[in-house]
C-alpha cells in the first residue's frame, strides 16, 4: 500500500464523524486563542505606564471567563473521546464482519488467538490518535503559528534563531518516519504472537498437566514476551531519544534569544515587556513542537500498529442471486463433474482426480473408504468450503462459480463428529438458526426439537436451563450431549440435504439408535450423505460410494 493512502485510510475512519468533530475544533480554537492573548496580557501589564486597577468588575469577568473556557475544555475533551470510543468500536465491527465472509482457507493461514488479540489491542491504537492526539496536534499547530506570527510582530531578527533549527526538525523527522513504523508493527506482531503461545497453552491444558509440560509451556511463553519486550523497548528509546534532542536544541534556543534580547534591550531595539512576550511565545511554540513531535511518533506508530488489521478489511463481496434460474430454496440435482481438487496449503497432493458424483434428490448416500481418502474433504467441497482446482459443482443443471457457493450452504445441515458449539447458552446455540420465524414460535420450536433429540430433559435439569451457558466449544457437555444439540441445530434448519460426518460416534447404542429413527423420520424425503464406519447406519436402500 503506497505511503500516503495509509494515511488516508487512516483518516477517513473519522468522516462519519465530521460534525461532531467541526464543533470540537470550533471550541479548540476559542481556547486556542484566548491562550495566545495570556502572553500579550502580560506585556501589556508590564509595560503599562501606571499599575492596573483590579476593580470588582474585573475579577468577575476573569472568574467568568475562567469558567466558561474550563467548560469549553471539559465538552471538547469529551466530544473527542465520544468519537474516539465509537470510531474504534465501528472499526472493530467491521473487521469482524470482514472476518467473519473470508473463505475457508483464509482460516487455515491465520491463528485465531493472534487475530481475536489485533481485533482489540491494534485497533486501540486508533483510539487516541485519530481524536485526543490528533486534536492536541491541530491545537499545537495553531498555538506555533499564532506563537510565531506574534514573535515576527515583536521582533523579527530575533525571529532568525527559529529559523535556523527548522531544517533540523525537517530533517530528523523524515528519518524517524520510517523507523517508527516498522518498530511498531514488529511490536504489535510481537504481542499478537506471545497471545497466540498464550492461548495455545491454556487452551491445550490437559496436555501440559498428563505429560508435565509445564516448563516448555512457560518457556514458550517467555522467549515470545522476550521479543515483544525488546521491540518496545527499542520504541521507548527512540521516543526518549527524540524527547532528550528536542529538550536541548529548545533551550539553548531560548538561552540565545534571552542573550540577543537583553543587547536589544540596552540598545534600545526591544523593551522588557516585549522580550517578555517574546520568551513567552517561543517557549509556548516549543511546547507546541514537542507536542507535533509526539503526535508524529504517535501517528506513524498507529500506521505501523494497524496495518495488519487494514490489509484484512477488504470489500465484502456478495453474488447476486440468479433466482430465476437457481432457486437456490429448492434442490433437484448436485453434481460434481470431473472434480479434481488439492488443498490450498498442500498443492503438490492431489485428494481428488477428476472425480465424478452425482446426488439424486431424496436418496440417501454412504461414503465409505479408509481413512485419509477424503470422505470429509467431499463433504466440504459439497458445502462449498473450497473451490474445486478443476471440474464444476453443479446445482439444479446450473454451474455454480465460486462467488455462489452459498446458495449450497443453504442448502446443507451438517453435523461432524465433534461438533461446533458456541460458549453461549444453549438457546443461543439453537436459535442462531432460526431465522424469518415470529420470536414466539422460536421457543416452542426449539422445545420441540430438544424432546425429540432426547435432550430437553438433561437441559431442564442445568440451573439456568435453555439459558444455561456450556462454556468453551461446549466443554461443559459430554460428547454425546454435544452431538444431539449439533443434531438438533441441524433439524432445526430444515434444510434439503443432511450432511453428518461420524455423527453417532460419541453415543451409545440407546441414544444411536435414537438418533438413527429421529434422522430416518424427519429426512426420510430429504437427501442424506453420510460419512460412517459404522455398518448400523448402512441400510439396504442406501447407496454406498466408496472413495
Ligand atoms: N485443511 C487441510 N489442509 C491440508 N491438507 C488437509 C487438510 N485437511 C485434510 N487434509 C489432508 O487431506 C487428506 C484427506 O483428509 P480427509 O479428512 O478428507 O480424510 P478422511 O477420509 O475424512 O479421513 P478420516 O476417515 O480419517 O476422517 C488427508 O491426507 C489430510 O491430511
Amino acid at each position: 500500500m503506497p505511503d500516503l493512502e495509509k494515511h488516508f485510510l487512516r483518516l477517513r475512519l473519522l468522516r462519519p464523524y465530521w460534525l461532531q468533530l467541526i464543533c470540537a475544533m470550533v471550541i479548540m480554537v476559542i481556547t486556542s486563542i484566548s491562550q495566545l492573548i495570556i502572553p500579550k496580557g502580560i506585556a501589556t501589564f508590564f509595560d503599562a505606564p501606571q499599575a492596573i486597577n483590579f476593580d470588582a468588575k474585573l475579577i468577575v469577568l476573569l472568574i467568568i471567563s475562567i469558567v466558561f473556557l474550563s467548560l469549553l475544555t471539559a465538552t471538547r475533551f469529551y466530544i473527542f473521546e465520544k468519537i474516539g470510543i465509537d470510531l474504534v468500536t465501528n472499526f472493530r465491527r467491521n473487521i469482524h464482519k470482514s472476518l467473519l465472509y473470508k473463505p475457508v482457507s483464509f482460516y487455515e493461514s491465520i491463528n485465531i488467538a493472534e487475530v481475536t488479540s489485533r481485533l482489540t489491542s491494534d485497533s486501540e491504537q486508533l483510539k487516541d490518535t485519530l481524536t485526543v492526539n490528533l486534536a492536541q496536534f491541530i491545537r499545537a499547530s495553531l498555538i506555533a503559528i499564532g506563537s510565531l506570527v506574534s514573535m515576527i510582530i515583536i521582533s523579527p531578527s530575533l525571529c532568525v534563531v527559529i529559523f535556523l533549527i527548522l531544517p533540523f526538525f525537517l530533517f530528523t523527522s523524515r528519518f524517524l518516519a520510517n523507523r517508527f513504523n516498522s518498530l511498531s508493527e514488529n511490536v504489535q506482531g510481537n504481542l499478537a504472537e506471545s497471545n497466540k503461545v498464550a492461548f495455545d497453552n491454556l487452551n491445550c491444558f490437559p496436555v501440559i498437566k498428563i505429560y508435565n509440560g509445564y516448563n516448555t509451556a512457560e518457556q514458550l511463553y517467555q522467549s515470545s514476551t522476550e521479543k515483544y519486550v525488546t521491540q518496545k523497548r527499542k520504541l521507548a528509546l527512540l521516543v526518549s531519544s527524540v524527547q532528550g534532542v528536542l529538550f536541548s536544541v529548545m533551550y539553548l534556543s531560548l538561552a540565545i534569544v534571552l542573550i540577543l534580547g537583553i543587547w536589544q534591550i540596552q540598545n534600545k531595539y526591544l523593551t522588557v515587556g516585549e522580550l517578555s512576550a517574546f520568551a513567552l511565545y517561543l517557549a509556548m511554540a516549543f511546547t507546541c513542537i514537542s507536542t507535533l513531535a509526539d503526535f508524529f511518533a504517535d501517528w506513524m506508530q498507529c500506521i505501523g500498529a494497524t496495518n495488519y488489521l487494514f490489509s484484512m478489511n477488504a470489500d465484502i463481496h456478495k453474488p447476486t442471486i440468479r433466482m430465476a434460474t437457481l432457486n437456490p430454496n429448492k434442490l433437484t440435482s448436485l453434481k460434481l463433474h470431473n472434480i479434481s481438487f488439492s488443498y490450498p496449503s498442500r498443492p503438490e497432493s492431489k485428494i481428488f482426480d477428476k472425480f465424478n458424483l452425482e446426488i439424486v434428490k431424496g436418496e440417501t448416500l454412504v461414503l465409505k473408504g479408509s481413512s485419509g481418502v477424503g470422505k470429509s474433504t467431499l463433504l466440504k467441497l459439497l458445502m462449498g468450503f473450497y473451490s474445486p482446482t478443476k471440474g464444476n459443482l453443479i446445482l439444479n443443471n446450473e454451474i455454480l462459480s465460486s462467488d455462489e457457493y452459498n446458495f449450497l450452504r443453504e442448502l446443507v445441515s451438517y453435523v461432524e463428529q465433534d461438533p461446533l458449539l458456541f460458549s453461549t447458552s444453549v438457546y443461543q446455540n439453537l436459535s442462531l438458526v432460526v431465522n424469518d420465524i415470529p420470536d414466539e414460535q422460536v421457543d416452542k420450536l426449539i422445545i420441540d426439537v430438544c424432546k425429540k433429540v432426547n435432550i430437553h430433559d438433561f437441559i431442564m435439569s442445568l440451573p439456568d436451563q435453555y439459558d444455561t451457558r456450556i462454556g468453551d466449544r461446549g466443554t461443559q457437555l459430554s460428547g454425546g450431549q454435544k452431538q444431539r444439540l449439533a443434531i438438533a441445530r441441524a433439524l432445526l434448519k430444515q434444510s434439503e440435504i443432511l450432511i453428518l460426518d461420524e455423527y453417532t460416534s460419541a453415543l451409545d447404542k440407546e441414544n444411536r439408535d435414537n438418533i438413527q429413527h429421529i434422522v430416518n423420520e424427519h429426512f426420510s424425503d430429504k437427501t442424506v450423505i453420510i460419512v460412517s464406519h459404522n455398518e448400523t447406519e448402512t441400510k439396504e436402500k442406501h447407496r454406498i460410494v466408496y472413495l
